[in-house]
Order: structure tokens, then C-alpha cells, then sequence
């Protein structure tokens, strides 16, 4: 027990600087909206600075080092804001995101410069006086830091709940208007916020490199997972709970310190590493995992992301340039030749991050571990059981891929930002329990990672004796990984993933399993990533796991980012600038760490990120547009335009299987709110019921407990003899049962013609994997065809949906939601928007879906002229519930209706005309 209590009272002291370095993550999110994942590199920087000013020439007193040190620290933060993420207000979540990413590589770049990568202990800055109590000794650093944490809560606290400032900010939190119409301006509020959530990284900074000691890698790492993890606990809101979590993650950190032993002989090993790093990231795992819904809610914001490329493949471009770097390989040797190998594996890892992240919109910070795990599996087998390097490399990748749809679990559960916390943390868990304990990764001196002689179709290709063979290698996979990447981009299976990244709610209702999608994400990224470790750790005589570091990761999507996150070329280019590649090689000696290549590719991520977000490959896609738009481009030959979508010849008339939905006590419950009461409800082939009634009665509610997007509390949903109730959304719309969106919800990404696409996919499981080979190229189906004709889009199917009319934009909608041929149609104010011609071709359409193709259709609509028109019959709902059912001459004849929702009866009449 003393022990216990001795370890839990030493932890108080890291728990509390974790504390305060949330608390200023805290306050930059409800601030600004950002999760600054550069908080552990501005503490690192405040560190350095009291250290360095504390000695030598400048040798100032503790008290104005801490201070200047901080004010530096507050100052990065006020400049980062102004400067940088002040441009990004608009943009995509993901790129503010990789802004602060660039801050941190442009921060720890600097200080690796300055400083080298050894670790510096630095001597304790508060007094540590011991006072015992019983056999417990207490620390006075750990009761100080604690005071200070617990009394910068209660003042956040404080600040946030009663002053005007404190006001504004956790107005900002909700909206932007709110705070404006308290008199703040929001950039202003983000410099405030920024300003002291950098001084508060600071002042934990330094206050915590006593306890940890100092580097400008693990540090950075250490204090920005934890720091990260707090603030998840505390909901990126509450400054108590983030202090609570802080100090559960100190204590709990250095419990298992104690209890290490115990846990080494629990899991059998000889070494164990780490295993105090493991705590802020189960932690974070437990959180969101209780915490995440499956798919978001309806008030969820769908996120912009980085432009897409169109996944083209121009083989002749590719032969040539293929051919030219066969050509360099050979000519190259040295230094040169390693970076040119470097740059080709790089490349593979960087088309993991363009799947993954580009077209699934899953953001990974880990990627480089899983490519780690990759060489190390290979290496094992290569080096130490003496397997040839093809099957040890086809069980490396193999392996990789089932730890990939590990990795996707969290996915599963969450996404964007948190996400990009949970890989982080399990990139530096597996960094710190696998990468650094010679149990897994062999011991250097018994030879065990020696990879000895390499050799492919009988050919030697151990890179240490024939560096081409192997960078020529390099270059083949690139080139196969690339097509097999560009080859995803234009499938059907892509589509889904964009689909995904896009829309995850609009993806289920069209039976895109999301699970599935981000499942198969993550293992095909996975596969990637083992690919390019393979290459890139088994080109020397040993593997190096320090490659394979959670920066290394982080780099990766900085460099993604900056090629073009959404194109298989941005992939290249982007991966000229990792570490120790092709641009590192121009401006560093052969012997640096790579720090000035990191720096300057952090500071033209954020360049790139302030002119075009999309990334260099969109930048020169639209300079060979506009070079081939001008008049002598035209005596040139030009390559074939891209096919224009296909209408299918076929027409058809008809559901697959009419079917029957029935609703039957339905009731669904928002906490307090009953937003639905027990409503029944009754929709044939054939015909059109209304679903009527005033704003919030709860008709949008139904349909989403109809389609799966809530869970009713009470009742039961029927389709056909099936009972659904319990159904997921997409196993739902794959039995039939299709919906449009009041708030259209298309994919902003894709033509309309792929949107429709995305609405009646076929998919099999065969198709996942033959679409990386053979993607295809499948005209729409007459299903899709006919309902691109009923609603009149055929010249609308290669534009984006932004480029359209908001009226045109509805009826992509519905054209999306009809085009599988659905059994049942629910229509969520498909009208709204539309002027009185458009309504009109709306009113036929619908009849036709109805008439023509035996559809049962619910339509929950305002306006009535549509209603009376076009329905059967009508429900109308007022608090949830039913006040009456019946033909539109009964419902407009009834009173309680008309009291409650129609008005007077001519203006019924007036509408019905
Ligand atoms: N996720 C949610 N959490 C809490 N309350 C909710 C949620 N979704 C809907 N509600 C509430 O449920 C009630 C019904 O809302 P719903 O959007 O279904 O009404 P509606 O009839 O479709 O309204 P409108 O015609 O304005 O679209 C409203 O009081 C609404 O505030």
C-alpha cells in the first residue's frame, strides 16, 4: 500500500503538467476549433528556452528565464494563429489539422537542428523538499505542480463561466455568429486563445522536462499524446474533467511502472518497454469507444476535404517517366542512389496515406508503424528462419493487413480528429512496447534482423551488395502499388470509400456498409505500408525501427497533405520530401539527420496549405489545363477525352419486389423529448402516403427511425413479412428500402453521374479485391438509367454537384436515392427549394415511381399543392404523434388538421389546386 501510494504521489507531478497542456488544448478548440496537435512541440521549444537562458551567456535568474520562456511560447501560438490558421478559417478540418502538424515538424526540426536528438536532463526548477508522511514521502515539486494545475482550473473555469471574454469563448465553442453578437470578433478570440493556450503549453513544458527529461522527439510525443488524451476526457470542453484526466494519466503512468515486473511475467516476456506509454492510449481507446457512435448524427457537419484526382491512368507519361528513373537507377550510384531508393519506398508508404486518408477520409498517424511492423515481421522470417524474401514478405504484408483492421476498430467507433489522437497514441504505443524491445525485434548482436542474402526469380537483390537491383525494385512495386491505387480510385469500390469520406450517413442509406468500408481502408493502406517497410527497412544490413517513428508518420501525411492528398501522384511528390530523400539529398550533406529537409518541407506544407490546399498535383493539373488551353497546345496531339458516362439503352419499369412497409408503435426518445409517440403507419406498392405536419412534429424522425439512423425506443418496423427493427442502415437499403435527405447530403466530391453510380452499385465481396486490377468501366444500370431520365439529368452527369442549381441539386438527390430500383422511398421535403415547374415535374415523377415502377413511397413534404396531388393518402403528425389519417379530401376536411396544421379551409382548397 505504500508503495502504491508512493508511485501514485509521483505520478501527481507528470499527471499535473498533462493537465495544464490540455487545458491549453482545451482552450485553443473552444477558441478556434482546432485541435493543436503542435501543443508538446511549443512546450518542447518554452523548455529549451529557460534551459538555454538559464546558462551560459545569457545566465538569467529562474524567474525571468520562465518567464521569457513562455512569452515565447504564447508568442508561437499568437503568430501561428495570425499568420497561418487565421487564412484557413474555411477550410477543411483536415487541413487546419495538417497546419498544426506542420508547426510541430517545423518546431522540432528546428530544435533537432539546434540541438541534435540527445536527450538533456535537466535539473529540477522547483524545490523539492521531502515531507513524510507515515513511510509515504511527498515531493514538494509534485504538491506545487499540482497547486498550480488545480488553481489554472479553477481560473479557466472561472474565466469561462463568469467574465465577458470567458463568455465569448464558449460561445465560439457552439458558433461563430454567437460570438460575434457578444462584440468579439472570432479571429481575435483565436489569437486570445491561441496566445494562452501556447503559454500554458509553455509553462507545462518546462515545469515537466525536470520529470522526463528532454529531447526534441519522445518529448514532443510523451507530452502531446497525454495531453491530447486528457483533453479527450475532459470532451475538448470541461476544464475539470480535462484536469481529472491529466492526473488519472499521471498516476495511472506511473502505477504501471510499478507493477511492470508483474506484467512482464503476466505476458511471458523477457523484456518489456514501454508499458507505461500504453496508458494515455488505452485510455483514449476506452473513451471513444464508449463514447463514438457508429454513424454521426444528424447534426453532424459533413467535412470539406482536399480536392480528388480523377484516377486516370496515362500510360504513356508513365513509361516514360518509369523509364527514366530505370535509366537514373542505373546511373546513379552512393548517396544518390540510397535517396533515390528512399524516395520510391517513401512513395508506397505516402499511397497508403492517399488511400487512406485521400479517399477514405480516415486520418492516420501511424502508418510508418505499421510499415515498421511490416519489416519487422519480413525481417524475422528473412533474417532468422532463413525464408526466401517473397513468401516472408507475402506473410510480412499479410500480417500487417490483419494489424491494419485492428487499426480500424477505433475507426469504426469515431473519426477526424479524434482519430487522428487514437493512431497517434497506438503508433507511439507500439513504437515504444515493440520497436524498442529486442524480445520482438532481436538482438542486433545475435544477428537475428541481419538480412542476409536477398534474392527474387534467382536474381540477387540484397541491396547492401547491388543498391540498383533493389532501387530498381522499388521503383517496379511503385509503379504496380500506384496502379493498383489508381485502379481503386476509378472502381466501384472507390467509390464507396469517397462515398464514405464524404458522407458516412448518405453512404448507409444508399447499403454502403461503412464498417466495411473503413475496414477494408485501413487493410489495404496497411498492405501498402507493409510494402514500402518492407523496402525500405530491409535495404540495409539491418532494420532500423528508428524509421519507423511516430514522426515518421506524422511526416507522412504532412507530406501527403503537400503532394495532394487526393491524388496517386501527389503520393510521389510528396515523398521527395521525406527524410533522407531526393530533396533532402539537394540541400544536406550526406551525413545530417534530415532536420533542414523536415523543416523546409514543414514550411512548404504551410505555404502549399495557404495557396491551394489541395496539394502540388492539383496546382500542376491546373497549369497543364491552362497550358493546353492555349492556341498553339491545339496542333498537338491530344490524348482521348476521358469516356462520358453511359446511359444504359434498357428501361425499366418495376421494383425488383414490391413490398409492403409497415410501422407499427413507433416511439423515439431524445433524452427527455419524445420526438416520436407510438406512431403506426402503413405505405403499399403502388402509393404515395404523405407524412405531414408542423416544424418538429417529428416527420424527419421517423424516417430516420425507419431507416435506421436512430434507434426507436417502442415499436416495430416491418418491410414486406421481414421484421427490420433491428437492421442496420445499410442492410436495410440493400432489403429495398431507400431515402433522400432534407439536406440533400450528395457527395460534393464525385460527378452526379457517380453519385448515382453510388446508388446502384452492385457489390460482392469479389468486387473489394478485383477492382484493385480490374476496375472496369460499367455504363449505369437501367435502373439508374431510367431514373436519370426521369429526372431529366442526362446533362448534368459529368458536372460536381456545386456546379448545379439548387433545384438541380435536389433532384441528383432523389435521382441517387431511386436508382437501385428501391422497394420503399422515403422522401424527405424533396420539394423544398424547387420553384412551382420544377414542383410540378416533381409531382409526375413521383406518381411514376409509384404507378409505373410499384414503389411504395412515403413523402413527408410542406408544401401542400405537392401533397394533395400526388398522395394516396396522408398521415399528419403534430408532437409525434398521430392526429389523423386519411385521403386528401379527408384530411383537408378535417378540423383537428386544420386547427392544428392547415389553416383555413380555402387556403386547403387553394393549395390542393
Ligand atoms: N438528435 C436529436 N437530439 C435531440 N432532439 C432531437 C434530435 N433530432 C430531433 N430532435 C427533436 O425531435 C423533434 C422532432 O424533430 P424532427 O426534425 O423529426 O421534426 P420535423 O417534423 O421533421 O420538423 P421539420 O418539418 O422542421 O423538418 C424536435 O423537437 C427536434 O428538436
Amino acid at each position: 500500500m505504500t508503495e502504491f501510494l508512493q508511485f501514485a504521489i509521483l505520478g501527481l507531478g507528470a499527471g499535473s503538467a498533462y493537465a495544464l497542456l490540455a487545458h491549453g488544448v482545451v482552450l485553443v478548440y473552444r477558441g478556434s476549433g482546432v485541435v493543436n496537435f503542435a501543443q508538446g512541440a511549443i512546450a518542447m521549444v518554452a523548455a529549451y528556452v529557460c534551459l538555454e537562458t538559464l546558462k551560459g551567456e545569457y545566465d538569467w535568474s529562474l524567474p525571468v528565464a520562465f518567464a521569457v520562456a513562455v512569452l515565447v511560447a504564447g508568442l508561437i501560438g499568437l503568430l501561428f494563429q495570425v499568420l497561418v490558421l487565421r487564412w484557413l478559417t474555411n477550410a477543411a478540418p483536415i487541413v487546419r489539422l495538417a497546419a498544426t502538424l506542420g508547426l510541430l515538424v517545423i518546431l522540432q526540426a528546428g530544435v533537432q537542428q539546434y540541438y541534435g536528438t540527445k536527450s538533456i536532463r535537466v535539473r529540477a526548477y522547483l524545490p523539492n523538499d521531502a515531507y513524510h508522511w507515515g513511510d509515504v514521502v511527498v515531493q514538494q515539486d509534485r504538491l506545487i505542480l499540482l497547486g498550480i494545475a488545480v488553481g489554472m482550473t479553477a481560473v479557466l473555469w472561472g474565466l469561462t463561466r463568469y467574465t465577458r471574454v470567458g463568455l465569448a469563448i464558449t460561445a465560439a465553442a457552439e458558433n461563430e455568429r454567437a460570438t460575434a453578437a457578444l462584440g468579439w470578433s472570432p479571429q481575435r478570440l483565436a489569437a486570445l486563445t491561441w496566445t494562452v493556450g501556447g503559454a500554458l503549453a509553455g509553462t507545462a513544458g518546462i515545469l515537466v522536462a525536470p520529470l522526463t527529461g528532454l529531447t526534441p522527439t519522445a518529448f514532443i510525443i510523451i507530452v502531446t499524446v497525454s495531453a491530447l488524451a486528457a483533453a479527450l476526457l475532459g470532451g475538448f470542453k470541461s476544464f475539470p474533467l480535462t484536469l481529472l484526466g491529466g492526473l488519472l494519466l499521471g498516476v495511472g503512468e506511473s502505477l504501471v511502472v510499478l507493477y511492470q515486473d508483474r506484467i512482464r511475467d503476466l505476458l511471458g516476456l523477457e523484456t518489456l518497454t514501454g508499458i507505461n506509454r500504453a496508458v494515455p492510449f488505452l485510455v483514449i481507446l476506452v473513451v471513444l469507444v464508449v463514447r463514438g457512435k457508429g454513424l454521426p448524427l444528424r447534426s453532424h457537419i459533413s467535412e470539406r476535404m482536399p480536392r480528388l484526382g480523377s484516377g486516370q491512368i496515362h500510360w504513356r507519361t508513365l513509361a516514360v517517366v518509369a523509364g527514366t528513373l530505370a535509366v537514373v537507377v542505373i546511373a546513379f550510384s552512393g548517396d544518390w542512389l540510397r535517396s533515390l531508393t528512399l524516395t520510391l519506398a517513401a512513395a508506397v508508404f505516402l499511397l497508403s496515406v492517399v488511400v487512406l486518408t485521400g479517399f477514405a477520409g480516415q486520418l492516420s498517424l501511424a502508418q510508418y508503424t505499421v510499415g515498421g511492423l511490416g519489416a519487422l515481421f519480413t525481417a524475422r522470417l528473412v533474417g532468422q528462419a532463413g525464408w526466401p524474401l517473397i513468401p516472408a514478405a507475402v506473410v510480412g504484408v499479410g500480417s500487417v493487413i490483419a494489424i491494419g483492421v485492428v487499426f480500424a476498430l477505433p475507426a469504426l467507433r469515431t473519426r477526424g480528429v479524434n482519430l487522428a489522437v487514437v493512431t497517434l497514441g497506438l503508433g507511439f504505443t507500439i513504437q515504444e512496447m515493440v520497436f524498442n524491445n529486442p524480445t520482438f525485434t532481436g538482438d542486433k548482436i545475435d544477428g537475428a534482423v541481419r538480412i542476409r542474402e536477398l534474392s527474387l526469380f534467382g536474381f540477387e537483390v540484397t541491396a547492401t551488395e547491388y543498391p540498383e537491383r533493389w532501387a530498381l525494385l522499388c521503383l517496379v512495386v511503385l509503379v504496380l502499388c500506384g496502379l493498383m491505387v489508381a485502379n481503386l480510385r476509378r472502381s466501384r469500390t472507390g467509390r464507396r470509400l469517397i462515398a464514405v469520406r464524404t458522407n458516412e450517413r448518405a453512404a448507409a442509406s444508399l447499403g454502403i456498409s461503412v464498417f466495411a468500408v473503413k475496414i477494408y481502408a485501413f487493410a489495404v493502406a496497411a498492405g501498402l505500408a507493409g510494402v514500402g517497410g518492407i523496402l525500405l527497412g530491409l535495404r540495409n544490413t539491418a532494420v532500423t525501427y528508428l524509421e519507423f517513428n511516430v514522426f515518421a508518420s506524422i511526416n507522412a501525411v504532412v507530406q501527403a497533405v503537400t503532394g495532394g492528398l487526393g491524388f496517386v501522384i501527389g503520393g510521389v511528390i510528396g515523398a521527395l520530401m521525406a527524410p533522407g530523400a531526393l530533396f533532402s539529398r539537394l540541400v544536406e550533406s550526406s551525413s545530417a539527420t534530415g532536420a533542414i529537409s523536415t523543416l523546409i518541407g514543414g514550411i512548404v506544407l504551410i505555404v502549399i496549405l495557404l495557396t491551394n490546399q489541395n496539394g502540388i498535383a492539383d496546382m500542376a493539373a491546373r497549369v497543364g489545363a491552362a497550358i493546353k488551353r492555349q492556341p498553339w497546345m491545339r496542333a498537338l496531339p491530344t490524348r482521348k477525352p476521358v469516356r462520358a458516362p453511359e446511359l444504359s439503352a434498357e428501361t425499366t419499369l418495376g421494383t425488383a419486389t414490391p413490398t409492403p412497409l409497415a410501422v407499427r408503435g413507433l416511439t423515439v426518445r431524445f433524452g427527455g423529448v419524445t420526438a416520436v409517440d407510438g406512431v403506426d403507419l402503413a405505405v403499399e406498392p403502388g402509393q404515395v402516403v404523405g407524412l405531414i405536419g408542423p416544424n418538429g412534429a417529428g416527420k424527419t424522425t421517423v424516417i430516420d427511425a425507419i431507416t435506421g439512423f436512430v434507434s426507436p425506443a417502442a415499436g416495430q418496423v416491418t418491410l414486406g413479412e421481414q421484421d427490420i427493427t433491428g437492421w442496420s442502415t445499410a442492410k436495410r437499403s440493400k432489403g429495398g428500402l431507400r431515402r433522400s435527405f432534407q439536406s440533400l447530403e450528395l457527395f460534393e466530391d464525385i460527378t452526379v453521374a457517380e453519385n448515382i453510380h453510388a446508388g446502384a452499385d452492385e457489390s460482392t465481396w469479389r468486387t473489394w479485391l478485383t477492382d484493385l486490377i480490374r476496375p472496369g468501366h460499367h455504363p449505369l444500370s437501367p435502373s439508374a438509367s431510367t431514373a436519370v431520365r426521369d429526372f431529366e439529368l442526362e446533362g448534368d452527369l459529368g458536372s460536381l454537384p456545386g456546379e448545379l442549381s439548387y433545384g438541380r441539386r435536389r433532384l441528383v438527390g432523389i435521382a441517387r436515392a431511386v436508382a437501385s430500383g428501391p422497394s420503399v422511398v422515403l422522401l424527405d421535403e424533396p420539394a423544398a427549394g424547387l420553384d412551382d415547374a420544377e414542383s410540378r415535374e416533381l409531382a409526375l415523377c413521383i406518381r411514376q415511381l409509384a404507378v409505373e415502377r410499384n414503389a411504395a413511397v412515403l413523402l413527408v413534404e410542406h408544401d401542400m399543392g405537392l401533397v394533395m396531388s400526388t398522395c394516396d393518402r396522408i398521415v399528419v403528425l403534430e408532437a409525434g404523434r398521430v392526429i389523423a389519417a386519411g385521403t386528401p379530401d379527408e384530411i383537408a376536411a378535417s378540423p383537428a388538421v386544420r386547427d392544428a396544421y392547415l389553416g383555413t379551409e380555402d387556403e386547403t382548397t387553394e393549395a390542393a389546386r
